[in-house]
């Protein structure tokens, strides 16, 4: 393995310091991340020959779960991803189960350092057997590898949608994504970048609405060291990581006013300035932005200033919710029972008509995510090989077309989300990672629900 390109994910800085010395020796080059939001972003940027990852991330807790969402997030972003798993508590169990979710290998901590060696190269040699047979890889530049996530789109609602995107990707015009929490936005977002001439540099996306106020300026425009007490180092921001590429910000509709000022600043100059710096930096970006919010009547109640609307929504695509696609109920569903029967080496083959009626009752709040999710649940829980309507757990909501006022259909539905996730948190023992999987929310998106209905 002496060429190959491996990094180390764990968060705890002695282990990524001992791991890289050792690895070091055996393979061409080393990377070492102490955070994993930060995968994408590598993932997206760099092909690892093999990853290590942690399996425990939040300290005094030794679940794996955080390791098993992490591996399944590298997974969908690059499915022929080599992950061997680091364990610090001998679980067999545990790394059989891991095994099973796609992980190539597992190490336990403390580690002996000739089998940590061969575990390692056994990741490498199998990705170099993958890549060798293999179908599309990410890196390639033909353009059919190019259009991989475009071609991950399913549903012919997703028709229209794809040929606007076939005609903006090419601009560099500034694109608005509107839609629900899980109805494709992000996926939308990397389609434009894949399809523009911006496709072979990076792709940085950033949930601007989960960055606090404090975070927000230094994450996205970087600071110089000692700017503020934690700044030991420079630092680039997400705006100068995407140079040249495209910067996608999720739940633009959740920045405060002052945060919509600065960013709306370095729109119009198209510069950054570090936090304690006076340096400006020249940056040539790309401009995504998504939001599940309705913007127009956020810039009614004067939520949401105008000048930046403008500059953001030049052009607008609005991905319609589930609920309103019957068609592409089956098709998505389908896709995703074979995604994870092959997974889980599950012999599940099918729906059932009488599932697939009660699919189409149903209202999916959470949208694709949910409908994924549920899928996933049913193929690894179903006892037959069709899945039937008893395989699925539909949430309780009300149909919110019953005849009342939207301002009640608001509180009602408010009120149901925050019963649903009080419920699921009694019953997950307040495990984020779980309670946001079972309601089909990202992370940051439940987070924001807790703190919004002070749970
Ligand atoms: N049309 C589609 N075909 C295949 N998979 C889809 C489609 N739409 C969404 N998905 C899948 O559903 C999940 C949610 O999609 P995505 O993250 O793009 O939604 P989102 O609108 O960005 O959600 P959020 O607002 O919560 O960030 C992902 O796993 C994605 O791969």
């Amino acid at each position: 393995m002496q060429d190959a390109k491996l990094l180390i994910v764990d968060d705890d800085p002695d282990v990524l310091l001992a791991a890289r010395l050792l690895l070091k020796r055996h393979a061409g080059s080393v990377d070492i991340e102490k955070n994993p939001e930060k995968l994408p972003f590598l993932l997206n940027n760099n092909r690892y020959d093999a990853i290590v990852l942690d399996m425990n991330f939040e300290r005094d807790v030794s679940s794996g779960r955080e390791g098993f969402a992490w591996l399944e997030r590298i997974l969908d972003i690059d499915p022929q991803a080599r992950v061997v798993l680091f364990t610090a508590y001998g679980d067999v169990e545990m790394a059989v189960r891991a095994m099973k979710a796609g992980a190539a290998d597992f190490v336990l901590k403390p580690w002996q350092n000739d089998k940590f060696v061969e575990t390692v190269r056994g990741a490498v040699v199998g990705r170099t057997r993958l890549d060798e047979t293999g179908t599309t890889k990410r890196g390639n530049s033909s353009q059919s590898a190019n259009h991989s996530i475009t071609l991950s789109l399913i549903g012919s609602a997703m028709r229209p949608i794809l040929d606007t995107v076939a005609r903006v990707a090419p601009t560099d015009a500034n694109v608005l994504i509107l839609g629900e929490n899980g109805t494709g936005k992000d996926l939308v977002a990397r389609a434009i970048h894949e399809q523009s001439n911006r496709r072979d540099k990076p792709f940085v996306s950033v949930d601007v609405g989960a960055l606090t106020e404090s975070l927000f300026e230094s994450e996205l425009f970087g600071h110089v060291k000692g700017a503020f007490t934690d700044a030991r180092d420079d630092r680039a921001g997400r705006f100068e990581e995407a140079n040249g590429g495209t910067i996608f910000l999720d739940e633009i509709g959740n920045l405060t006013l002052a945060q919509q000022a600065r960013l709306l600043t370095v729109l119009q100059q198209r510069q950054v300035t570090r936090v304690g710096s006076n340096k400006a930096r020249t940056i040539d970006v790309r401009l995504i932005c998504a939001t599940n919010a309705d913007l127009a009547e956020r810039v009614a109640t004067l939520r949401f200033r105008q000048d930046l609307l403008y500059r953001i929504n030049t052009i607008e695509l609005a991905l319609p919710p589930l609920r309103q696609r019957p068609d592409d109920l089956k098709p998505l569903a389908e896709h995703f029972l074979k995604k994870y029967a092959k997974q889980y080496n599950r012999p599940v083959t099918g729906l059932s008509p009488a599932l697939l009626t009660e699919m189409k009752q149903y209202n999916w709040p959470g949208n694709v995510r949910e409908l994924q999710h549920a899928v996933e649940r049913a193929v690894i829980l179903a006892a037959g090989t069709v899945l039937e309507p008893g395989d699925f757990v539909f949430r309780k909501t009300d149909s919110p077309t019953n005849g009342t006022s939207p301002v009640q259909q608001t509180m009602q539905l408010e009120d149901m989300e925050r019963v649903a996730i009080q419920q699921a948190m009694q019953k997950h023992k307040g495990s984020i990672t779980d309670v946001a999987r079972e309601l089909g929310l990202s992370r940051q998106a439940l987070y924001r629900r807790l703190e919004k209905y002070g749970l």
